[in-house]
Parts: structure tokens; sequence; C-alpha cells
């Protein structure tokens, strides 16, 4: 038998077919009492609702990776292992600097979490608990090496984490040089709950075949943190305030809708659409907005955002009957901006978060693995001649 031989139905990007058994999270669709359709995400069973009012990111995080909420000792631990691990080595600082300033944060940021891989190698170290010590240091030196890179490509010197901050405030403190206003901290926080994990996107996918080869977890991060750069996934936060930008004013939305559809009929609108929440706004895309308007109203306006409230609107006219509403990008570009973030560090903040869920993947994943080897339907023909290359025209 060939691989030709078996006929299974194909359906163009996996849609609808199962990759993976997970009790990691859950996403799906529910009616309300009213009526109303609303989309859901579980962490372990947890609403995300619930975890962006209560929990913290690292409270969050050994929650998706090791199954259930910490008592207050393992929280204090963890949090405490994960603190004293955030320096990066001055070997990585020193590789940092030679990346090209004008090169992107997500390429800077899969080189350098590779790189972790180099250091951190099984092999140089065999006594330890292995699996632990590569959340640990994973989730500690993730945003560092972020941060880095932002002040490296300024020109400046990386500045060393904080210990008495916690995760999101040390973070922000590493990459703006100032401790943050604490409201800032907190909402930074609650974004990095929210995007901590999501079921079997694209970049878990990757995540999850990389580990299926028994390939070091530094490596599987690295697969997973190139898979989230495309503009079609992680990358598309960044894009949304590009496309503001362009839009400019709330009186240029309609034409610049109609123009991109006459353009072209397909026209994708960054930050709209998912393949999960069909017909309904993805439920962290509302948190974020309300945390937008949170941080409007503490530190100004950002004219931007009545640019995207009215995209908002006139896209429900071409887009809403379609089942295309905004997805997590759409908004928190306004978060992250209204923080002083640059643009291209968006999906870096993503990626900082979404680690935790990459390695709960990981882990999941070992627990009853076998390898990624799906099959395909062979399109070519068959035993053709090899042509001498002066015969080919
Ligand atoms: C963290 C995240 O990854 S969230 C997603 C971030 N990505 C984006 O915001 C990029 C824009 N959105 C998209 O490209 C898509 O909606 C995706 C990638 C998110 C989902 O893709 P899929 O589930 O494959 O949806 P698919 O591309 O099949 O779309 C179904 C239909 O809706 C249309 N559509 C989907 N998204 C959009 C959009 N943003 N703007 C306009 N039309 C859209 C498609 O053209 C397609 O139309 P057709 O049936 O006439 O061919
Ligand atoms: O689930 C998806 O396909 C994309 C997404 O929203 C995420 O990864 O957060």
């Amino acid at each position: 038998m060939t691989e030709g031989d078996l006929k299974p139905e194909y359906r163009p990007g996996l849609e609808g077919v199962p990759a993976a058994k997970s009790s990691i999270s859950y996403v799906g669709i529910q009616t309300t009492e009213s009526g109303n359709k609303e989309g859901v995400l579980e962490y372990r069973s947890i609403p995300i609702q619930s975890l962006a009012a209560s929990s913290n990111f690292v409270e969050t995080a050994f929650l998706l990776i090791w199954g259930r909420l910490p008592t207050q000792t393992e929280l204090t631990n963890f949090s405490t292992e994960i603190y004293s691990h955030r320096r990066i080595k001055y070997r990585i600082k020193d590789m940092m600097k030679c990346f090209p300033e004008t090169g992107h944060p997500m390429d800077a940021l899969q080189a350098s979490a590779a790189a972790l891989g180099l250091f951190y190698s099984r092999h140089a170290l065999p006594n330890q608990d292995y699996a632990r010590q590569a959340v640990i240091r994973l989730l500690a030196k993730i945003p560092t090496m972020v941060a880095a890179f932002q002040l490296m490509r300024k020109g400046n010197d990386a500045v060393l984490p904080r210990d008495d901050l916690d995760y999101a405030a040390n973070f922000l403190y590493m990459l703006t040089e100032k401790e943050p206003d604490p409201i800032v901290a907190k909402v930074m926080d609650v974004c990095l709950i929210l995007h901590a994990e999501h079921t079997m996107n694209a970049s878990t996918f990757s995540a999850r075949v990389t580990a299926s080869t028994l390939a070091d977890p530094y490596t599987v991060i690295a697969s997973a943190v190139g898979t989230l750069a495309g503009p079609l996934h992680g990358g598309a936060n960044e894009e949304v305030i590009l496309m503001l930008k362009q839009i400019g004013t709330v009186a240029n939305v309609r034409p610049y809708v109609e123009q991109c559809l006459e353009s072209d009929p397909k026209y994708k609108f960054m930050g709209f659409g998912h393949r999960v929440y069909k017909g309904v706004k993805d439920p962290r895309a509302m948190i974020l907005q309300d945390l937008a308007e949170q941080l409007f109203q503490k530190f100004g306006y950002d004219p931007y955002y009545d640019v995207a409230l009215e995209l908002e609107r006139v896209l429900e006219e071409y887009l809403g009957p379609r089942g295309i509403y905004p997805n997590v990008d759409y908004y928190s570009g306004l978060v992250y901006r209204k923080m002083g973030i640059p643009a291209d560090l968006f999906t870096p903040v993503f990626a900082i978060a979404r680690v935790a869920g990459w390695l709960a993947h990981w882990n999941e994943q070992l627990e009853a693995n076998r390898i990624y080897r799906p099959t395909q339907i062979y399109t070519g023909e068959h035993q053709q001649p090899y042509m001498a290359i002066g015969d080919r025209e």
C-alpha cells in the first residue's frame, strides 16, 4: 500500500480534524439565556472571565501546565523560582547585540529562544528535574529576552530584572526602564492571562508536532514562536495598528473598506475572523476592549480607538452576515499602545503569555506521545523518465 492508496477526506487547514486529546483548555460557542450566541474560553475548565478577574499570570501558568490551581505554598515557590531565573547569560545578551536592529523582534525572540537550548540542553544538565527546570527557565527568561532586544536595538544596555517586582511589572520595567504604574502592570498581567492558551491553534499545533519528535523544550518554543509570528495568527495584532494608522480618521473608514473590497472582494481585514468563533465576537476581545477603555480613562484617549470602533461597525455590515467578528488581536494593540509599547513588540508580548500554553501542550504531548506523521494526497505523476539537461527546454 502507498500513501496514494489511502483516500481520507482532505480538509484544507485541517478544519474540524482533531489533532490531539487535551484537557488544557476549551473553546466553543454557547447560547445565553436571552438566546444570544457567545464565545466560551476555559482554561482547565475555569472560565477566562474568572481568571482575568481573580488570578494572576504566574498562577494561570501553573494551572495550565500542572493541571490545577496551586496552593499558596506552591504558588509562592513557583513564583520565587521563576523570579530567580529571570536573568539571561551575558553570552546570550552578546549574541542578541549582534542581531540587526532593523530585524523584527519576533525573529530575535525565535533565535534567542532556540539559543537557550544551547545553554540548558538535557546533556548539559543531566541531573536536574529537566522538565520542571525548562518550564521555569522559559517562563522566566522569555520576557527578559524580549525586553533586552528592545533596549539593545536602541543602543542601550539591557536592564537587570528587579526581584521586588512581579512578573508583569518586572517585564514592563525591563522594557521601559521605569517602574510601571500599578494599574498598567495589572492590565498587562490580565493581558498575559488572556493570551496564555487557546486549544489547537497553529502555533500550539506546531509546538506539539515538534514536541512529538522528542525535541528539546527550547526548540519546541522556538518553533511555536515562528508560527505565531505570521499575520494570519499572532502577527495580526501588529497589522491591526498599521491598518488603523493607514485609515487615519473615522471619516475614512467606510471609503477604506469599500476600496479594499473593490480591489479584492476577499480582502482579509486584520483582527477579524476566527476558525472557532464563527458568528460571535472573541470573548477575549471584549475583555481587551474594556481594558483599553480603563487605560484611556486614566491616561488619556487614543483617537485610533474611535477608528477601531467605526471599523467594527462598518465591517459588521459587510462581514457580520458571514459570521466574521473581531478576534483577540483586534483590541490588544490599542491596550499595548497606551502602555507605550511599540507595534512590532505586540506579537512578542503575545508570545510571552503563550509560552505557558505551549509548555502545557509540550507536557501533555509527552504524557502519551506518538510522533505526528499525517499523510498527504499525492497529486503528481509516476515513473517519469529522467531527461538529460541538454534535452530540456
Ligand atoms: C491569535 C489568532 O490567531 S486570532 C486570528 C488572527 N488573524 C487575523 O486576524 C487575520 C485575518 N483573519 C483571517 O485570516 C481568518 O479569519 C483566520 C485565519 C483567523 C481564520 O481562517 P479560517 O478559519 O481558515 O477562515 P477562512 O479563511 O476559511 O474564512 C472563511 C471565509 O471568511 C472570509 N474571511 C475570514 N476572515 C476574514 C477577514 N478577516 N476579512 C475578510 N474576510 C474574511 C474568508 O475570505 C472566507 O471567505 P469565503 O468563504 O468566501 O472563501
Ligand atoms: O485559536 C486560534 O486559531 C487562534 C487564536 O485565537 C489563538 O491562538 O489565540
